[in-house]
């Protein structure tokens, strides 16, 4: 398919306010190629839990995951995700491995790794949005159009319990906690933490619906394209 945009699009932000969906279907509207590279953080825990390393062990961790081959897909309609050639597309969202990617992906080594394939998979394609946490500022910092995609903690948390089918409010209080730690972590670190990049259009997605979202997106993509010298 020939993409009726051409460029890069980041998209980053806190955990749960809806890279992974927006992103998607913001590529399959525009036929771009679309880059989850929280997929490939969670593709290098999987691989340091099954080594036996310890996640909070940096020098471990680098070892396990250099060694690592991990592969994601960048079609916008399938989900392709592989350790050592192992379909791990599931596990990877499981709370064992969510418990630890905080701490492998502040791992300089591992980031510089993933960095690495990131760009080469993103320099294969015309068209691609790439969402994470640190593309717009570190990964690529010249992207055609950077967006910074924000929502309340609360919602958030409720969109996360809609999704996993979890209604007792001790759980949905439990996954705020989670999202918290989460978020904590990845914007304290001292390795390319989560901050919105200079220039990045901020989205406040609490009061929009996913399609309202992916409008916005799309809108701003089209838009970024026009304003080109
Ligand atoms: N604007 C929205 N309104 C309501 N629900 C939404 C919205 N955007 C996304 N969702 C839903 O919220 C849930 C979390 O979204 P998603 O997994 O895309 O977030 P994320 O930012 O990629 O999270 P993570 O960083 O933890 O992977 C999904 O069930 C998704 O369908
Ligand atoms: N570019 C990225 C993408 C992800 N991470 C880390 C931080 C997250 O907690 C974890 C999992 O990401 P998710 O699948 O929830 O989007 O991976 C990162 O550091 N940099």
């Amino acid at each position: 398919m020939t993409p009726d945009f051409r460029g890069q699009i980041t998209l980053d932000g806190p955990s749960g306010t809806g890279k992974s969906s927006v992103a998607r279907a913001a590529a399959t509207r525009l036929g771009a190629a679309y880059l989850d590279t929280g997929a490939m953080y969670r593709a290098a825990t999987v691989a340091v839990l099954d080594a036996g390393a310890d996640p909070e062990d940096a020098a471990a961790v680098a070892t396990v995951v250099a060694a690592a081959r991990i592969e994601v897909g960048t079609a916008a309609d399938t989900e392709v995700v592989r350790v050592d050639g192992v379909d791990v597309a599931v596990r990877i969202r499981g709370a064992e491995v969510t418990r630890a990617v905080s701490a492998v992906s502040a791992v300089p080594a591992v980031r510089r790794r993933l960095v690495d394939q990131q760009r080469a998979l993103v320099a294969a394609a015309d068209a691609v949005v790439v969402e994470g946490r640190d593309i717009g500022t570190v990964v690529l910092p010249d992207a055609t159009l950077k967006i910074y995609l924000t929502a309340a903690p609360e919602a958030r948390a409720q969109r996360r319990a809609a999704q996993l089918g979890i209604s007792d409010p001790a759980e949905v209080a439990a996954l705020a906690v989670d999202l918290r730690r989460r978020d904590q972590y990845d914007s304290s670190r001292a390795d390319s933490p989560l901050r919105p990049a200079a220039d990045a259009v901020i989205v406040d997605s609490t009061e929009l619906d996913r399609e309202g979202v992916v409008d916005r997106v799309v809108e701003l993509a089209r838009s970024a394209v026009g304003a080109r010298p």
